[in-house]
């Protein structure tokens, strides 16, 4: 039996969990901007792994970091201090600002940590009166796939026939400053925080107004409701700032990383907040096991020492606006696209279709045949988000594939 993409593509067929639709295509090494699958065929990653490969594929610095550590040290549990964690977690604080960081694994695990948190300082310093505490969420949101977090989800595949659901939150429409002004003046007593994404990724990289965040946060401020910032997708350099908050100089009370965090190199989380809010987490009140090991501590330094030294934020910025100049340079020839959208090197095309089409679909299958990854997210939308590490060459030779591929469909 040759194992051809096929061979594997039988074997998850019939012994793994069938929750994702992937694309017909058996991965097999990466390397930068680059992937190969099994036939050898070279493709430009523009998924990213959902921009957790922003550092590109299997970058010599993080795995020599991961390699290194494991070979030493990987797991302790939190039972015993190690000699990574406290200096990974001097050198996460410092970087994006905080008092203190809680080490986790993947992006729901954190995100379910700042919930807990900011429950927990709404009854201890705020003084709700327990199990009282509401939390505001917007329409549209991601923000994982636990029972939880799904719970406060609109996206009946995200949650249908997972009940019951976790009670106490609140949803309005993203990007409406107005909903989140009526919420709070209603009822901010009974408010813990206000939970959302910078750009909304998955909804289809929806960029808010300017000053949608630095609005939400200084409102949030004026009624004591702590405001969350979940930068999982958009963090660590992907939209043109460390973070996506970084755009309008809001600095939220709790931030959310996960993802590129580690370079796409290994699970890790974390979540930031001083300590008028960290320290209402006492011993044994919150954990994981592998939360903070010595190889997470290890990859998660390398990845961030990667974002400075090849000065990604920076590279993000321009490459992304060269990007969006130039697909709206193609939108002048073709009605198959109506517009292009994102931050830095997070974007997406929005496809002249109805959004139960197939042709986003059909256009990122023959993306493929032209050498180019990319995924529809909801319907007719197409993220295109690149490793950070594309040079300008590179950026413009896809832009050619994208043409090539639209022009001839
Ligand atoms: C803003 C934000 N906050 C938390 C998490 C949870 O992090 P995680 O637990 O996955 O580490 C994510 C994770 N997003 C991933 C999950 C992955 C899948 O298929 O579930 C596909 C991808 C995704 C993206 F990026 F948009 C989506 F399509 F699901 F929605 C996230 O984007």
């Amino acid at each position: 039996q040759t194992k051809n993409s096929q061979y594997f593509i039988d074997l998850e067929d019939k012994h793994g969990a069938h929750n994702y639709h992937p694309l017909p295509v058996v991965l097999d090494r990466g390397e930068g901007v680059f992937v190969w699958d099994v036939e050898g065929k070279r493709y430009y990653d523009f998924l990213s792994a959902y921009s957790a490969v922003n550092q590109g594929h299997s970058h010599p610095k993080i795995v020599g970091a991961l390699v290194e550590q494991a070979q030493k040290l990987a797991l302790t549990s939190r039972a015993f201090y190690n000699s990574k964690l406290g200096e990974y977690e001097q050198k996460i604080t410092t970087l994006f600002g905080f008092d203190k960081v809680l080490p986790m694994n993947s992006g729901a695990e954190a995100v379910e940590t700042a919930v807990k948190l900011a429950r927990k300082w709404s009854y201890e310093v705020k003084g709700i009166s327990e199990n009282a505490a509401k939390i505001i969420v917007c329409e549209n949101n991601f923000h994982g796939r636990t029972t939880t977090i799904v719970s406060f989800s609109n996206d009946p595949d995200a949650n249908q026939n997972y009940g019951p659901f976790t009670p106490g939150f609140i949803k309005i429409p993203y990007n409406d400053i107005a909903a989140l002004e009526e919420v709070l003046s209603r009822e901010a007593d009974n408010i813990a925080a206000f939970l959302v994404e910078p750009i909304q990724g998955e909804a289809g990289v929806y960029v808010p107004d300017e000053n949608f965040l630095k609005n939400a946060s200084e409102l949030c401020k004026k009624h004591n409701v702590l405001f969350i910032a979940d930068e999982v997708q958009t963090g660590i350099a992907r939209t043109g700032r460390l973070i996506a908050c970084h755009h309008e100089d809001v600095q939220p009370d709790i931030l959310i990383l996960g993802k590129a965090l580690s370079g796409g190199m290994y699970p890790v989380s974390a979540v930031l907040a001083n300590d008028s809010i960290m320290n209402v987490i006492k011993p044994g009140q919150h954990g994981s096991t592998f939360g903070g090991n010595p190889i997470a501590c290890a990859v998660a330094v390398a990845a961030l020492d990667v974002v400075a030294e090849e000065k990604l934020s920076e590279r993000a910025e321009e490459l992304g606006q060269l990007f969006r100049a130039e697909i709206n340079k193609l939108i002048e020839k073709t009605d198959l696209i109506t517009k292009v959208r994102g931050k830095g090197l997070l974007n997406a095309i929005l496809i002249n279709d109805t959004p139960d089409s197939s042709t986003a679909w059909n256009l990122c299958l023959q993306l493929k045949e032209n050498g180019l990854l990319a995924k529809p997210t909801h319907g007719n939308i197409i993220r295109l988000a690149p490793p950070l590490v594309i040079t300008e060459d590179q950026l413009l030779d896809c832009v050619k594939i994208i043409e090539k591929t639209i022009l001839e469909y």
